[in-house]
């Protein structure tokens, strides 16, 4: 077990962290057995925004991706399975997915590795900090709300993996490091994939349309360390967003904090000792004009403990054209965004912090209509 004693913040005892902040349990939720769809774990609204318990709120859908591929295997490419995966997706734009076949191992693994950058020294983080020249990748601290150190990296580029490995950990070899980014890539990379085509299948568009985007995109792996809360007030880790790639997967560990809007009510995502989240992300909205939607969530800190969470983001590369699929445009549904690069969209997202999305700048003219 690793271990984590020292301060988190150089000069600033207030944010230390021990091992049971990350590793106490608060997770109690069972495995369903032959159903696609569990609804174990209760997802309360959020603290602070909540009205009554009564009605309870609803539930994050919870889905055994086992059951799900056993149903693919025996039937055409519409299945049951694919029905309730696509089902959840445009009713929720989120569900746990449970037998997602990421090794728990390789986890593990990534989650210690994401610890030990975190217990880092703060002048050793800045050594591999973000910057206008390294865009979206590196490590950050932002202190707007809610205290938020985070990491990000293309984790599937093994060049820039080690050379963050060099940055944080000079005096190790950089060999699991570097291992562990690439096997997470992998599990996360095929997990993304394999969710795309049974979305693809049970939509009935045309496998072509989105070929590129599994060809000529990658992974980005980004780790988010939320400091305790010491405030009475709600505090907001993430401001209220919308993830721009095609769909993203979070690994939480067993401190809560992500919400979504439901219904226009914000719903705790409880966290699944087994599960990863999936949400669907402002690509796939524009690629399926708008019959799917990109949620809205936003992480809210925890006054209990430090949470650590890790998101997988899929993006097309900057010269991909995004188009909605032609099987979603009609005279009754005409098109709802103007073609345009990914470059474009990641330009944008640069411009103006996304509130809570950059997709409004994306729209078609009136006259393409
Ligand atoms: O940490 C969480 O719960 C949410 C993370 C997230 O939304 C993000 O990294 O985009
Ligand atoms: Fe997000």
């Amino acid at each position: 077990m690793f271990s984590l004693s020292a301060p988190l913040l150089a000069g600033s005892g207030q944010f230390s962290l021990n091992c049971k902040d990350i590793s106490s349990s608060a997770c109690r939720s069972h495995l369903p057995n032959q159903s696609f769809v569990s609804q174990t774990v209760t997802s309360p609204p959020s603290e602070l925004s909540m009205g009554s318990l009564d009605p309870p709120p609803p539930a994050i859908p919870i889905i055994d991706l086992a059951a799900v591929r056993a149903a693919s295997l025996q039937g055409s490419s519409k299945t049951q399975g694919g029905a309730v995966l696509a089902t959840a997706c445009k009713e929720w734009g989120i569900f746990q997915a449970l037998n997602h076949g990421v090794p728990e191992e390789v986890i593990e693994r990534y989650r210690t590795q994401m610890l030990s950058i975190f217990s880092l020294p703060m002048e050793r983080k800045q050594e591999a900090e973000r910057s206008p020249m390294t865009g979206m990748r590196g490590y950050q601290m932002r202190e707007n709300s809610g205290p938020l150190e985070l990491f990000q990296v293309e984790a599937g580029n093994e060049g820039v993996v080690q050379d963050y490995a060099q940055k944080l950990f000079p005096d190790s070899s950089p060999a699991e490091f570097c291992a562990t980014f690439k096997e997470c890539n992998v599990a996360f990379w095929n997990l993304a994939m394999e969710i795309l085509d049974l979305l693809i299948a049970e939509l009935g568009v045309n496998p072509s349309h989105f070929d590129i985007f599994k060809t000529e995109a990658e992974g980005m792996l980004r780790a988010n360390f939320y400091h305790r809360s010491e405030s009475t007030e709600q505090v907001l880790g993430l401001d209220p967003h919308m993830d721009g790639g095609l769909l993203t997967i979070l690994l939480q560990d067993d401190v809560s904090g992500l919400e979504v809007v439901k219904d226009g009510q914000w719903v705790r995502v409880m966290p699944h000792k087994q599960a990863l989240c999936i949400n669907i992300a402002d690509m796939l909205q524009v690629l399926t004009n708008g019959h799917l939607k990109s949620i809205q969530h936003r992480a809210v800190v925890s006054k209990t403990g430090a949470r650590l969470t890790a998101a997988y983001f899929v993006f097309p590369k900057p010269s991909v054209v995004v188009t909605s699929a032609p099987e979603f445009v009609d005279a009754n549904n005409p098109p709802l965004y103007r073609p345009f690069t990914w470059r474009e969209f990641a330009e944008q997202q640069k411009r103006i912090k996304p509130n809570p999305t950059s997709l409004p700048y994306f729209k078609a003219a009136a006259e393409d209509n």
